[in-house]
């Protein structure tokens, strides 16, 4: 919508009302797409027309102004011509206008208002003040008033046609940059206010926040990045945000599991080989090292690797170089290296099993990607981002989860965090097939389970309890698993009654509350999280 306030106040405007006024003694006026007379209403309004001040000084003067917009809509209504000289509500007086257009789009009227022509004869003037007479006006005023109307010829009457037709252009110019600006506004305050996404990155949860502060601190920078997260934590994608967000944006990206091959042959798509380096060497095959030259190179699963190929890979993250196989000269790059794990790398070198010298190369930052489990506020918003985009894709129209749907989801534990989410609404969007709503009958069975399973305390439901928490990984990270699900679960079973759920977890209630506030399980939290 024009911000007529802002346009009449614009000097170019004011200059030509002034012109228009001054030399041809007749008000412009601003016309909104509903038909509405900007300011002409509004106390102290300066009329250049006297004709047009007495009018408007009559409550019947208002209509016969609003009759004569009505004519001009109903003609720009009906036509594609961007003017329109129309017979004013008094014959022989006339007004002239001009459509106001920005993008194809109609978006007012600006008129100039009233004259007479020089075709309008002296009978139709005399007509004129005998009618605005018959109207209730004093014949002394009408006459001045009428007398006071420019009578319009030749050069003038084209001259005052074009001021018109600038002063639309100008709303219409004013209006497109002001639209322009707004929306690069508010582009901003998206991009200061509601981080609720970094690159291909979703979730607004505080602790995807600090990742993504994290990650447009560190993207800039050359230093070789550690991402360490449970499988499906969107490892890869933060190592892409990262790529695409870095100098190195033109060049190339390339990811390798490192779990997904052997030792031998993980060297050789690391590093290539020469041909005859073993059997079915047939030519040079050139490594994803160098491959990724001058780009990133995003190493997954490092913690799989082999002694022998850790010590490969710290000479290449120290020196920059490497030897392909079957080779006798080493070859120099230049590739960022992102590395990805979802081992304990810590409990591995006290073990022995990886190298600390290369874990301190890599880890020169370690950016830790929370479980989805640890981050519920982010559920909603990824299970409606995947439901669209699947609906999309599909062809299909948007449909949407039930409130109870979405409890379920919320209650689940995700031990495939975000990827198992997005299976299960893409699963979600064939089973529902016709219908628009999703609701929990669809779900999973696992999904139905883990919340019901997860309403039970444990002593009163033996070992079933444990059905939604990942038992894999450490005993550390399944215990807290566990502390979070029964406390989310027992706050809801006693209606966020914390010393009735402290009492029954035996523990004080203060010891309670510090634990609903590390892990977020406050009341406003999962209301927050169930988009409530
Ligand atoms: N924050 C997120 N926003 C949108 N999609 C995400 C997000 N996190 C993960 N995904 C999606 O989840 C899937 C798994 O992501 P990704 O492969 O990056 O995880 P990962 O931690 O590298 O997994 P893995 O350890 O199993 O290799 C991908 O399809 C990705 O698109």
């Amino acid at each position: 919508m024009i911000d007529w306030k802002a346009i009449k106040d614009l000097h170019t405007t004011k200059s030509l009302e002034k012109i228009v006024g001054n030399w041809y003694g007749l008000d412009v006026l601003y016309v909104d797409t509903q038909g509405r007379v900007q300011f002409v209403q509004e106390p102290g309004y300066s009329f250049k027309s006297p004709f047009l001040k007495l009018q408007m000084s009559h409550s019947f003067g208002h209509d016969w102004l609003e009759a004569d917009v009505e004519k001009v809509f109903e003609f720009f209504n009906s036509s594609s011509e961007m003017s329109y000289e129309f017979d004013a509500f008094f014959p022989g007086t006339y007004g002239y206008s001009h459509k106001v257009v920005v993008d194809d789009e109609f978006c007012g009227v600006v008129i100039a208002y009233p004259y007479f022509k020089d075709t309008s004869t002296t009978e139709e003037v005399e007509n004129v003040v005998k009618k605005v007479v018959e109207c209730g006006i004093g014949q002394e005023d009408a006459k001045v008033a009428v007398s006071k109307i420019k009578k319009f010829a030749g050069r003038f009457y084209d001259e005052m046609k074009e001021l018109v037709a600038i002063v639309a252009d100008e709303v219409g110019t004013f209006h497109h940059e002001i639209s322009k600006r707004e929306a690069r506004i508010m582009d901003l305050n998206s991009e200061i206010g509601n981080k609720y996404r970094y690159h291909n990155l979703i979730g607004k949860s505080k602790k995807m926040q600090q990742v993504y502060h994290l990650l447009s601190k560190v993207s800039n920078s050359e230093s070789t990045i550690m991402i360490q997260g449970e499988n499906g934590t969107g490892k890869e994608m933060v190592a892409k945000a990262i790529h695409y967000n870095s100098p190195r944006k033109d060049a190339v990206f390339m990811a390798v599991n490192c779990s997904a091959f052997n030792d031998n042959l993980l060297d050789s798509e690391l590093f290539g080989h020469v041909k005859g380096a073993f059997t079915g060497a047939i030519k040079d095959k050139k490594g994803v090292f160098e491959v990724a030259n001058g780009g990133t190179l995003f190493l997954d699963e490092i913690g799989d690797t082999s002694p022998s190929m850790q010590v490969k890979l710290l000479r290449i993250l120290q020196e920059g170089t490497f030897m392909p196989v079957g080779a006798t000269q080493p070859k120099k790059v230049n590739v960022r290296v992102v590395a990805a794990t979802n081992k304990n790398l810590k409990e591995m070198i006290a073990k022995g099993e990886f190298r600390e010298d290369l874990y301190y190369r890599i880890n020169v930052i370690n950016v830790a990607l929370p479980p989805l489990r640890e981050r519920q506020e982010d559920i909603p918003v990824l299970m409606d981002f995947f439901l669209q985009k699947r609906c999309e894709e599909a062809g299909l129209p948007l449909k949407t989860f039930s409130k109870k749907c979405l409890e379920k989801m919320l209650d689940h534990t995700w031990p495939g965090n975000v990827r198992e989410l997005q299976n299960e609404v893409e699963r979600l969007v064939v089973i529902a097939g016709e219908d628009k709503n999703i609701t929990p009958d669809m779900l999973s069975s696992r999904i139905l389970e883990s919340g019901e399973s997860h309403g039970h305390a444990p002593s009163h439901s033996g070992g079933s309890f444990l059905k939604g928490v990942n038992t894999n990984g450490s005993l550390k990270d399944a215990l807290e698993e566990l502390e979070i699900l029964m406390i989310r679960e027992g706050l809801k079973r006693c209606a966020f009654n914390k010393s009735k759920l402290a009492k029954e977890l035996g523990i004080s209630r203060a010891g309670l509350i510090m634990k609903v506030e590390k892990y977020g399980l406050d009341k406003r939290a999962q209301k927050r999280a169930a988009g409530e």
